[in-house]
């Protein structure tokens, strides 16, 4: 199986890491390209072992899926590079936000099968939440190969195109809004009189230990939070607090922004 990257920033590295890391693939059956930065594929190809071309006929023969990772702006000037070289075995997998399949298929000039996935940076350590659509000329073979690879990092689910709206902004973006609040979490705890570098600490182990209590836990969130509550305690004290803020209504404007910025790079 040959895997070609059209762009190698931050979500295309997480994804081919996360792929390597998972031994589905040999490094060997990826390629690599970007714009123009090629000590960056210098860099990969050291690291991982992988392929690296600026030659679209090399990249593009005999690749059986085709990655397009830049920009959602950038992709006119990625459609204009390729348009002409596309082969008859390519299939299109876009992680482009927002960006339709019609849009693709328009730009490329293509009636080859096309995908579109909304994955999340948690790629890199096989904990990617992916959202998939298929185009009507993608076959049910390379749809199973591809949920297949989908799943090497993290775990995937087909939803309707316009759906993924909602998908990229739940959990396409979602990493960033937890990080988010997690620095201000960081900040707050910093004004309670402990050393910085203990409060980083202590406050990254705390997310990561709350993030394995999830996994292996059968218990709902709610409940888990619930058996740290002890009647008349300090979480109770502390949750009563937080509950004079609309902490959901900030959340609903947060994802009804994105869905909305996603919906205007589909126009
Ligand atoms: N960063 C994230 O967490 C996620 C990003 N995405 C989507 O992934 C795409 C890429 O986002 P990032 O990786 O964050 O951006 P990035 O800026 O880190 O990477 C973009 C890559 O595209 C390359 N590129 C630009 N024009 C090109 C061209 N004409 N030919 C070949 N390569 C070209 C750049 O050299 C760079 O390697 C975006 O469309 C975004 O919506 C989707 C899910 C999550
Ligand atoms: O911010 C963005 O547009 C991309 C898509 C989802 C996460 N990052």
């Amino acid at each position: 199986m040959k895997i070609v990257f059209y762009g190698a920033g931050n979500m295309a590295s997480a994804i081919f890491e996360g792929l390597i890391s998972s031994s589905l693939l040999n490094s060997h059956d990826i390629y690599l390209t970007n714009r123009s930065s090629e000590n960056q594929l210098q860099n990969y190809q050291e690291r991982l072992n992988v392929n690296y071309s600026y030659d679209d006929i090399e990249l593009l023969t005999d690749a059986d899926y085709v990655f397009l990772a830049t920009k959602p702006d950038d992709f006119d000037s990625l459609a204009e590079r390729i348009r002409d070289k596309v082969q008859p075995g390519n299939h299109f997998i876009s992680i482009m936000a927002g960006v339709s399949l019609n849009q693709i298929k328009t730009r490329l000039q293509t009636q080859n099968p096309i995908a579109r996935i909304m994955p999340n940076t948690n790629a890199q350590v096989q904990q990617s939440v992916t959202g998939i659509t298929f185009s009507d000329t993608f076959d049910a073979g390379h749809k199973t190969e591809l949920f297949k690879i989908l799943s090497s990092f993290g775990t995937a689910l087909e939803v309707e195109e316009e759906k993924l709206h909602q998908v990229t902004a739940i959990t396409g973006s979602g990493p960033a809004f937890l990080y988010y609040m997690y620095e201000q979490y960081i900040k707050a705890a910093l004004k309670m009189g402990l050393e910085k570098e203990h409060v980083d600490a202590a406050v990254r182990n705390l997310i990561i230990g709350t993030g394995h209590m999830l996994e292996a836990s059968e218990l709902g969130i709610e409940q888990l939070r619930e058996n740290i509550t002890s009647k008349g305690g300090t979480t109770k004290a502390g949750l009563d607090a937080l509950k004079k803020y609309p902490v959901e209504a900030i959340f609903t404007d947060c994802l009804e922004e994105a869905i909305k910025r996603s919906k205007e790079l589909s126009e």
